[in-house]
């Protein structure tokens, strides 16, 4: 760690797991390069302290229900928060931003700026006024962020349903989606935000910067033109794990049996399936996914989630004879250690829904993919792994067991799979590249580093 530079900064996560180890990893980014880190947290998710003693944590209220810290409608979640944040987040702030100490009377290390989420819709006005400067961090893809704006339009004018003939056509705003993406994203839940994204875009054009997780090499074409359409400094700075490892932030506790379990395997030969940490599925879609799995005698480390299989606990309804058959060749777990499961030699794929996190840490060790995405920008994200990447096979919504044991034959044993295996390789050396001295996202982070330190 290099020694304190005497700047401090506040980040302000907004309570999601895929939001939060961003945060967290460019907490102990800008650490490393001598800033103290301040976390603002709600009480609901909040980050587990103990596990990052040199940063200072304040917790403040977040009017959550238990009923509504249940949910799994994110849109709601976000609104819920948005409205019930905004009074305790001021307080917070304000008192820091006292030059002097209220119980030592000593004068405070000088803060920089503040650092949060694209979803908090008050952080930029309430900044403003305290002038202090502010910094966005965005957790999609810049392609996506930077089209998503689009999608009231979108809703208003695509005719949805849409005719069987224009389902696979691409939509020219919002490439690379196609009409059937879309319509998929424009549910019910997701027209509760249209009324927010307006805010989102404008908010953000007004703060001192754009932070994204992600590189030239990944999504060079939305960055430039993101750079147009926003005025701001952008920074992309690289898939967050490459930097530092994620399992700190974790509010679940990984599984560490996964490991031995995995070194038992031979190579390339597992199938890893998580569907991260938001979406629910059926009774009937875990089956159809199991049998899938098992169908395909390939081996499989499953993540089933406390909660995310609607109307159940875990696993209990699964049938005891089934579950032994699941057995001969699989494991399930509530919780992975993620990124050291897809390091391991022993994975050969990995079936995701394709949040942005789970995407890059798969294209950073190489692991090509089965796209099952559920929601919102999972589906760009699988658009860009099938059809631009062309690093996996997407399985087009279809939860069922001979598409998914097909799927899994295509990539473990087909030459089909041995091509794209070799264009992921290739896709990691360059995301790779992009970290050296003289790379894209080190360069960003070093403009980062600069620009808040001299703000
Ligand atoms: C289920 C599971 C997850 N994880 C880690 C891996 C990832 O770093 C992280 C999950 O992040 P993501 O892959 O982005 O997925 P998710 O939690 O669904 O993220 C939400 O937020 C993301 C960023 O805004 C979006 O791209 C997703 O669409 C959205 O659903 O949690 C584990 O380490 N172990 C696990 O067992
Ligand atoms: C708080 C926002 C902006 O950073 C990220 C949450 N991500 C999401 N936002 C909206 N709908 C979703 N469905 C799944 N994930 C979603």
């Amino acid at each position: 760690m290099e020694k304190s530079n005497g700047l401090r900064v506040i980040l302000f996560p907004f309570p999601l797991q895929g939001c939060i180890n961003p945060m967290i990893q460019l907490a102990k980014i800008l650490h490393s390069r001598g800033f103290s880190i301040t976390v603002i947290h709600t009480r609901f998710n909040a980050p587990k302290a103990s596990n990052h003693p040199l940063f200072t944590f304040l917790e403040i209220p977040d009017g959550l229900s238990e009923t509504e810290k249940r949910t799994n409608n994110t849109k709601l979640l976000i609104t819920l928060l948005n409205r019930n944040c905004e009074s305790p987040f001021r307080d917070c702030l304000t008192k820091l931003l006292q030059p002097l100490d209220s119980e030592t009377g000593d004068e405070k290390q000088r803060i920089s700026c503040l650092i949060d989420d694209s979803g908090w819709m008050f952080a930029q006005p309430l900044a403003q006024s305290l002038k202090l400067p502010r910094l966005v961090l965005n957790t999609y893809q810049v392609s996506f962020f930077r089209n998503h704006f689009v999608l009231p339009k979108l809703r208003r004018e695509m005719y949805l349903p849409l005719q069987d003939s224009e389902q696979e056509d691409r939509v020219q705003e919002f490439w690379p989606l196609l009409k059937k993406d879309v319509s998929r994203i424009l549910d019910v839940e997701t027209e509760l935000l249209d009324p927010f994204l307006d805010k989102v875009l404008k908010m953000t054009k007004a703060s001192s910067g754009l932070i994204f997780m992600s590189c030239e090499e990944l999504d060079q074409d939305s960055l430039s033109q993101a750079r147009e359409d926003f005025e701001i400094p952008i920074f992309a700075i690289g898939p967050s794990h490459s930097h530092f490892p994620a399992s700190s932030s974790s509010l679940s506790t990984p599984d560490e049996t996964c490991i031995p379990w995995l070194d038992k395997q031979e190579d390339k030969s597992v199938i890893y399936v998580s569907l991260g940490s938001i979406v629910t599925i059926s009774e009937s879609e875990l089956m159809e996914i199991v049998w899938g799995l098992r169908n395909s005698d390939q081996p499989f480390l499953l993540v089933v989630r406390v909660g995310s299989v609607r109307g159940t606990e875990w696993i209990e309804t699964i049938p005891e004879e089934i579950m032994e058959r699941l057995n001969e060749k699989g494991k399930i777990v509530k919780w992975a250690p993620q990124q050291d499961v897809l390091k391991h030699r022993a994975i050969g794929g990995f079936l995701t829904h394709n949040g942005w996190s789970s995407t890059v840490e798969s294209v950073c060790e190489a692991v090509p993919m089965i796209c099952l995405p559920f929601r919102w920008d999972q589906w760009l994200n699988a658009r860009f792994v099938s059809d631009v990447w062309m690093v996996g096979i997407h399985l087009e919504g279809r939860v069922e067991r001979n598409e998914i044991e097909r799927a899994i034959r295509r990539l473990m044993l087909e030459t089909e799979g041995e091509a794209i295996r070799e264009r992921i390789q290739l896709l990691k050396e360059k995301v790779g590249r992009s970290f050296e001295q003289n790379g894209s996202a080190n360069q960003s982070l070093q403009n980062l580093i600069d620009h808040i330190s001299f703000i």
